[in-house]
């Protein structure tokens, strides 16, 4: 009975958590066979915690983090972000909560960026598309801050173009810092980028956790950047071991 009761206790103060999810794809050409690429995953994710999750190539990694972070729908199951049950809101609120209140840092650079803004454009774009003013004080503010942080002051108004991949990763913490999401996704985000770089990138993340007490799930299959966590998921044939 108690377990039941710190069970529920977890899932309520957790930032995220995902209650028995399933995400199945049909394969083409094999009679309608599906693959079952999330088998009933459930976890708790607390507030202000870094979570590595790690695993062998096909285990379900990538789809656990697309799942977890509402940019794919799992076939059955519950997730929550800070709470909000993903699978009730729909589309126009789901993409508003990834806008407002999660943040993401993808594997590639060149993704991660948009060229044609300038840096300190790309670091408040969720502020703007939010409807802030991208000429306030507030916003500026906010965005030299944090380039700062990343240590990029300075470099706000050159192009993306002109940073190197890692300085590109840099930017896209800070971007995915900005708007104080309840959860920062990182997908593999050092994987092209060389040990130096990579420890730069995974120092602001957990700095993100230890400093500002932000909650980041990172994908990787690299032991050294799951090393930087404070909490491993492992994932094998699409459950968590
Ligand atoms: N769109 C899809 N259609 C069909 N099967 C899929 C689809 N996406 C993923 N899968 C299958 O689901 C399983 C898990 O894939 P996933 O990409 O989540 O693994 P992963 O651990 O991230 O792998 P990697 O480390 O290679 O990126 C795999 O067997 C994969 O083939």
């Amino acid at each position: 009975m108690e377990s039941t009761v710190d069970t529920l206790t977890a899932v309520r103060a957790a930032a995220l958590s995902l209650e028995s999810v399933s995400r199945r794809y049909k394969r083409r050409g094999r009679g309608g066979r599906e693959a079952t690429a999330l088998d009933a995953v459930s976890c708790a994710v607390p507030v202000g915690s870094f979570t590595a999750v790690v695993g062998p190539s096909g285990s379900g990694k990538s789809t656990f983090l697309q799942c977890a972070a509402g940019l794919d729908r799992p076939t059955s199951g519950t997730v929550r972000i800070g709470g909000t049950d993903l699978g009730s809101l729909s589309e126009a609120a789901l993409t508003r909560l990834r806008r407002d209140r999660v943040g993401f840092v993808f594997q590639s650079h060149a993704l991660n960026l948009v060229p044609s803004l300038s840096i300190e454009e790309n670091v408040v774009l969720p502020l703007v598309l939010a409807g802030a003013d991208p000429g306030s004080a507030t916003v500026l503010d906010r965005g030299r801050a944090l380039l700062t942080r990343v240590g990029l002051a300075g470099r706000g108004s050159d192009g993306p173009s002109t940073l190197s991949g890692g300085q590109q990763q840099r930017v896209a913490v800070a971007r995915a810092l900005v708007t104080e999401p309840d959860v920062i996704f990182a997908d593999e985000p050092t994987a092209s980028l060389d040990p130096e770089s990579a420890g730069l990138v995974l120092g602001l993340l957990r700095d993100a956790v230890r400093i500002d007490g932000r909650t980041v799930v990172m994908v990787t299959h690299d032991p050294a950047a799951a090393g930087w966590a404070d909490r491993v998921l492992t994932m094998d044939g699409g459950r968590l071991r």
